[in-house]
């Protein structure tokens, strides 16, 4: 089951620098094909068409492209010259698919924190979203996963995260709630628990178009 970013990663291989780079397609995917095209003719889909002839084969393509993370090296920095105020990148854009329909949620993610040692290279800051985005999620545990990712690998004072997105399982179908935008958060270190710096982050979240 592909339900987390290491096994969904494929066939990898890990440089000298422990870097890891997919070298190659899934194995599965002509498998995977094959119960697609059985999925949608148990639907009354008909794929006798030349439109629809490789649809199923697209079809496990484009869900192995979704659910394949990406290869990135989290490169940090020395904080050489002592920077002691939030670090914040706002507006990163994502899509994920979520867990119960397999169905995309789309929207932004803002990350913030307070470094302590280490500075992020600020790429590497929507390559984390993209990291636990690629997977079959939900906006909840995606949200921690990144602010334990900051924790684990900048070790900052602290560090926090706000998810905003539209499920389309709840707006294109269902209950239909089009347009309906679905927030979470998660804080960690001084940005949970330091109160003026809790409230810089709330402050700060206040601020963002909506
Ligand atoms: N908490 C949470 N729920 C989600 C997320 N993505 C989808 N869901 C919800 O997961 C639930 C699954 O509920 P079920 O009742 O099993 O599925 P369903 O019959 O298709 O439900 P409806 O969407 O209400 O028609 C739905 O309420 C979805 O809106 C997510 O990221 N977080
Ligand atoms: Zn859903």
């Amino acid at each position: 089951m592909l339900n987390s970013p290491d096994e969904a990663s494929g066939i990898v291989s890990r440089g000298a620098a422990g870097r890891v780079a997919l070298v190659g397609e899934r194995p599965h995917h002509e498998e995977a094909a094959a119960c697609a095209a059985g999925m949608l003719t148990a639907l009354d889909v008909d794929l006798d068409d030349e439109h629809r002839r490789d649809t199923p084969a697209r079809l496990a393509r484009a869900l192995a492209e979704m659910l394949t993370p990406p290869a990135f090296d989290p490169t940090t920095f020395d904080n050489a010259d002592g920077y002691d105020e939030l670090v914040v990148v706002e507006a990163i854009p994502f899509h994920s698919l979520c867990e119960h329909h397999v169905l995309p949620f789309v929207g932004t993610a803002t990350i913030a924190y307070l470094p302590d040692q280490h500075i992020a290279g600020l790429s590497k800051l929507a390559w984390v979203v993209q990291l636990f985005a690629r997977c079959l999620q939900v906006q909840e545990r995606m949200t921690g996963q990144i602010a334990d990712w900051l924790v684990e690998n900048l070790r900052p004072r602290g560090a926090a995260v706000l998810l905003r997105a539209e499920h389309l399982c709840m707006s294109l179908r269902g209950a239909r709630a089009l347009g309906a935008v679905t927030t979470t958060s998660a804080c960690r270190g001084a940005l949970a628990e330091d109160r003026p710096r809790r409230r810089e982050w709330l402050e700060l979240v206040a601020t963002l178009p909506r």
